[in-house]
Formats: structure tokens, sequence, C-alpha cells
């Protein structure tokens, strides 16, 4: 379907991408579009790219598919720029995590014979550049793509395409439909991480009681260390939908503030409970849009190596892990890992091989 694919911006989630497309698609061209040259040197290298330049001309030129990988603010000035070297047919794509703003600049921009198709990776990590990238990232993550009545069928089906070798599972949603959605499931919890750690670093002394963190802290804050130029150009992008979220967040709050204030035991009761049951349901037997993913959780020493034993043994038998979490750290301690499968055939397989060895296995 394609002879060469452009990436421009070849960091984390360009890189990714590189990755794993260079894995499946060995006789495909696939060119590394960034400013930064070391980063494009360590594309290479790593095999994210077969290619490299830092000029846009001459990275896009007769790419029938060009991916924009850069943060938003410049993916949509790239998307602008690139448009007098694109050869009729090219379809465009973006990893973006705002969708309205650039599929608007799409559609007042792109002449008939060019597509765009919005896309979104649900899957990432704090860590920036190619260093980070991973060709795994998407596999059984959600990939959002946006879609209005002007989308192109063609054009759509080639994104899919690209998507489904990732190994990663479309969605498809309206840009509103999806700026409003990562607003919360997304855009918010980066803000209230950032708001946690400063709310410690605001305090006398926050140095000595940092190191006493345990699950709470860790678990709410690990994106706290995502980079900020990203998450300064989302806040931007999606202004409007964030700052609907953040007065959401600021009332719910109030609730808390409130009853806490009043001893109102049964609000404080009634709203941490609210939270548990919606929150156990993350992930439940539906996986959203998507069929179930069959659960079991593992109880594991902690000891070097549990992990991989775990892992082995399942391997040896052939059965594919579809998604792993570790739900429970504590040094010293027993931890608790969530292993999920395609089909209850393999959950079962893999609960009886576990508890024959020893470990303490449940479904979930
Ligand atoms: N990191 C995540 O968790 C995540 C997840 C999903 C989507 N996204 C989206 O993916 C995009 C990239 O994020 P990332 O995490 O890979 O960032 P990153 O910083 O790792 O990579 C961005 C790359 O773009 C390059 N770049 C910046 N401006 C450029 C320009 N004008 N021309 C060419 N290259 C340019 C940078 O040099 C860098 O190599 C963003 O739009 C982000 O919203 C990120
Ligand atoms: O896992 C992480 O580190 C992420 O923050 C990934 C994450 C998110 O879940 O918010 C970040 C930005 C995206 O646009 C999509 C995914």
């Amino acid at each position: 379907m394609f002879k060469k694919i452009a990436i421009v911006g070849v960091g984390l989630i360009g890189g990714s991408i590189g990755l794993s497309l260079s894995n499946k698609l060995t006789d495909v061209k696939i060119t590394g579009i960034d400013l930064d040259k070391e980063n494009l040197r360590l594309a290479l290298e790593l095999g994210a790219v077969s290619e490299t330049t830092v000029s846009l001309e001459e990275g896009v030129r007769a790419a029938e598919l060009v991916i924009l990988a850069a943060p938003v603010a410049q993916s949509v000035i790239l998307l602008e720029r690139m448009l007098p070297y694109l050869s009729a047919g090219t379809v465009i794509t973006d990893v973006g995590s705002t969708k309205m703003e650039i599929t608007a600049r799409a559609a007042a921009l792109l002449p008939g014979d060019i597509y765009f198709v919005g896309g979104h990776p649900m899957a990432g990590s704090e860590i920036s550049g190619v260093l980070g990238a991973d060709s795994h990232l998407f596999e059984n993550a959600y990939y959002l793509l946006t879609i209005n009545e002007d989308t192109d069928v063609a054009a759509l089906s080639k994104v899919k395409y690209m998507v489904s070798l990732l190994g990663a599972r479309t969605v498809e949603l309206a840009p509103e439909e999806h700026d409003q959605s990562v607003a919360v499931i997304s855009h918010l919890p980066h803000l209230v991480a950032y708001t946690l750690v400063n709310t410690l670093a605001a305090l006398p002394g926050w140095e000595s009681i940092l190191p006493l963190a345990a699950g709470g802290f860790k678990d709410t804050t690990r994106i706290a260390m995502s980079n900020a130029v990203m998450w300064r150009d989302i806040f931007l992008s999606n202004r409007e939908k964030v700052l609907q979220v953040l007065a959401d967040f600021n009332m719910q709050l109030a609730l808390f503030k409130e009853a806490v204030e009043k001893s109102d035991d049964k609000k404080i009761m009634g709203l941490i409970q609210e939270a548990a049951k919606v929150r156990a349901a993350v992930p439940a037997k539906s996986k959203g849009y998507f069929p179930a993913l069959y659960e079991i959780v593992v109880t594991i020493p902690d000891r070097p190596g549990m992990i991989a034993d775990v892992t082995g043994y399942l391997g040896e038998l052939d059965i594919n892990i579809s998604d792993i979490e570790i739900l429970r750290v504590r040094e010293g301690h027993e931890g608790t890992i969530r292993l999920a499968f395609i089909d209850e055939f393999r959950q079962e397989a893999a609960l009886r091989t576990l508890q024959e060895q020893g470990f303490l296995v449940r479904k979930r």
C-alpha cells in the first residue's frame, strides 16, 4: 500500500510508530524528519526509521502517508508548511493529544486531493524522545481516529491499516467528542498530578516529607514528570474543554471540603464509595467499546525474577498475555500483578499453570 512513509517528529510516539512499522513493512522507506539532529541519529541507529532529514520538503516529498508526531502546536504549523511539497493522494495523519484544532486547520487548508485523518494513540509515557520509544507501545491500546461527514473513506482505511500494524484497536469519534473525553480522562489527571506535587513542594520541609511517599503519592504523580512543552501545548489547544473539567473538578473537591468541614461522616463515606464503585469498573468485563479481556490477579513474593518466572511459565505454554499491570508493590512485602488474556480458555490455562507452580492466583 505504501512505498514511503514520513514521520515528522521522531520522539517517543513517532519513534515507537517507526520501530513498529519498520519491523512489519520491511520494503517501505520510512523517513524521519526532526529539528533535532542527535534525535535523528539515534532514531536511525535504533532502526525506527530508514533515512533521516531535517528538511521538511525533502522528507515529505513522495510520501503516500505522512504521520505528524510533534507537539500539537508544532503539528498545526507543520501541516501548513508541508503542503507545497505533497503529491496528490497523500494521506496525512497525526498522533496529537487534541483533535479539534488540527482537524479545523486541515479542513481549512487542504486541497481536495490531500486527505487528513486525525489520530491519537491512547498509550504513552512520561518519558520524551526516541530513546524511550518502544515497538510494543501500542499493542492492545485504543487508537482514537477522528472522523466527520467529509472524511475520505479510502484515506480512513489506509490509516486504519497503519494502526492495525501497530497492534492497536481503532475507535472512531468526532473531534469534539474526542477533546471532551480526553480533557477528563487524560488532561485533568495531568493537571491534578502537577498540582499534587506543587502542593507538597509549597510546604516548608517538603524535602524530608517526600521520601515517606508510598503508593498513594507515587501512583498519582508519575505523570507529573512528563514533558512541559507537550503538556503546555495540550492545555492551550484544548483550553475550553480543560477549563470546563477544571470547574467540574473544583466542584467535586468542594463537596469533600464541605463534608470534612462539617464532619459529615455519611457524606464522606458516600463520596468515597461512589468513586470506588466507578474506579473498580476499570478494567472491567467489557473494556470501553471492546469485548472483555479475561483477567487473573497473581500475588508474587517481592524477589528478583518473580515476574519473569510468571511470564516464563505462560510463555512455555504459548499463552499470550494481552495486558499486564502491576497493582501493588510494597518493599519487603508481596506484590500483585494483573494479567489479561483474550479468551476464557487462556485465562483458565494461565490460572491452572500458575497455581501448579505455587502462586496465589485468582480470577478477576
Ligand atoms: N507522550 C505521550 O504519552 C503521548 C501519547 C499520545 C500522544 N502524544 C502526542 O504525541 C506527540 C509527540 O509527543 P512525544 O511524547 O512523542 O514527544 P517527544 O518530545 O518525545 O517528541 C516530539 C519530537 O518532535 C520534534 N519536533 C518538535 N518540533 C518539531 C518541528 N517543528 N519539526 C520537526 N520535529 C519537531 C522534537 O524534536 C521531538 O523529537 C504530541 O503531539 C503528543 O500530544 C503523546
Ligand atoms: O501513561 C502515560 O504516561 C500517559 O500519560 C499517557 C497518556 C495519558 O494516558 O494521559 C498521555 C497523553 C496522551 O495523549 C495519551 C496517553
